[in-house]
């Protein structure tokens, strides 16, 4: 019979998790007391939140048969947050974790997410972020909430709303590669009839490999907004946009690559590849803008412009028109909206 966690104590299920958490050299205090204690050596902390709902943002077995992994959804929690300090320029340095848990969930589901949530941190390389601690409660669905703080190091950091008229608009990572291995997971496509390209899909849907060097390093070259991708480039470029008080243009060549890249996944389910790329979430790159002349950090690749607000054109457009038509109306991922 597999343990389940209505077999453990709270404190029981706590000891087969706390060794299992990466320690990072900021954290004070970790696990164990009422708080942790995090060294905030730069006089400012950056934080942020996220939350994964079951059903909502995983299903625990898809359509196509995948069965997501405690690993997956710790992976993908330590990814999504630390993709948001990675959008302000900064480094993580710990996270706390709340569980919602049912009691038939396994122990050992618990356990490995433990273990994917160390292994993201260690393998995106932001091996001195601390799991410093967490909470768990019951419930009749699977919940999982991260937050996570992080330091700037003395830099300042890159909001949303600095992005200036003339200045280049690029992104570092990927675009609609997570949208091809969600869709593929919500398909009748069984895992075992992958080729390695759709592979490659659905393990980056299920485990974010955000480019967490690239924050930074946008920073230093002076990027003069930035943001995170997980909603879509449309609508968070929407976002980009609004908060510079400017509008941005879109390379539909340039974003024509992207697509391209995703030909065999598109092929497969009969899908636009296109649409992926302009509309598709959790990818977890960045987007960020930066000033005419600059040289761009290795990673970006020059994907528009941002241009001077006007009132009788969209926020958006793609070559100079209104995307809509390109994506029948779609704009991107909103938990309300759908
Ligand atoms: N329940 C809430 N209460 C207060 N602020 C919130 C809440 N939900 C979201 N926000 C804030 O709204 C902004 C947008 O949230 P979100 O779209 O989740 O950002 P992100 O995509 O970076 O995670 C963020 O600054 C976030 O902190
Ligand atoms: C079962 C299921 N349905 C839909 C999705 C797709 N999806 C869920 S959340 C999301 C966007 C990112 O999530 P959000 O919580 O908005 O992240 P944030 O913008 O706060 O970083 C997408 C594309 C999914 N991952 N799983
Ligand atoms: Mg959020």
């Amino acid at each position: 019979m597999t343990l389940t966690v209505d077999q453990l104590s709270e404190s029981g299920l706590l000891a087969r998790i706390f060794p299992r958490l990466n320690a990072g050299s900021s954290t004070l205090l970790g696990p164990g007391d009422d708080c942790a204690i995090i060294a905030a050596p730069d006089g400012r902390t950056v934080i942020s939140i996220d939350t994964q709902v079951q059903d909502k943002d995983f299903r625990l077995i898809w359509p196509n048969g995948y069965a997501t992994t405690g690993f997956d959804v710790g992976w993908k929690a330590a990814a999504q947050n630390l993709s948001d300090i990675n959008a302000m320029g900064a480094y993580g340095t710990a996270m706390v974790v709340s569980l919602t848990l049912p009691g038939t969930t396994p122990v050992c589901w618990v356990e490995a997410l433990a273990d994917g949530l160390s292994a993201a941190i260690v393998a995106l390389g932001a091996q001195e972020c601390s799991v410093a601690g967490g909470d768990l409660s019951g419930g009749s669905e699977l919940v999982v909430t991260v937050a996570v703080t992080g330091s700037l190091q003395g830099r300042e950091p890159v909001l949303r709303s600095g992005a200036q008229p003339g200045d280049q608009l690029a992104v570092c990572g990927n675009l609609g590669v997570a949208a091809a291995g969600w869709a593929l997971q919500e398909s009748l496509l069984a895992p075992e009839k992958y080729s390695p390209s759709l592979q490659e899909a659905a393990d980056l849907f299920n485990r974010p490999r955000p480019p967490l060097e690239a924050g930074p390093a946008a920073a230093n070259a002076g990027a003069t907004s930035m943001m995170d991708i997980s909603d879509g480039l449309l609508r968070d470029s929407g976002r980009l946009a609004a908060a510079s008080g400017t509008r941005l243009d879109l390379d539909g060549v340039v974003l024509q690559k992207y697509a391209q890249k995703l030909t065999e996944c598109a092929q497969a389910l009969a899908a636009d590849p296109l649409k992926w790329v302009l509309t598709g979430g959790e990818d977890h790159g960045l987007l960020s803008t930066f000033p005419p002349s600059a040289a761009l950090p290795a990673g970006f690749i020059r994907i528009g412009s941002v241009l001077s607000e006007d009132a009788n054109q969209p926020a958006v457009t793609l070559g100079g028109r209104n995307f809509r038509s390109a994506v029948d109306g779609a704009v991107g991922w909103d938990h309300f909206a759908v």
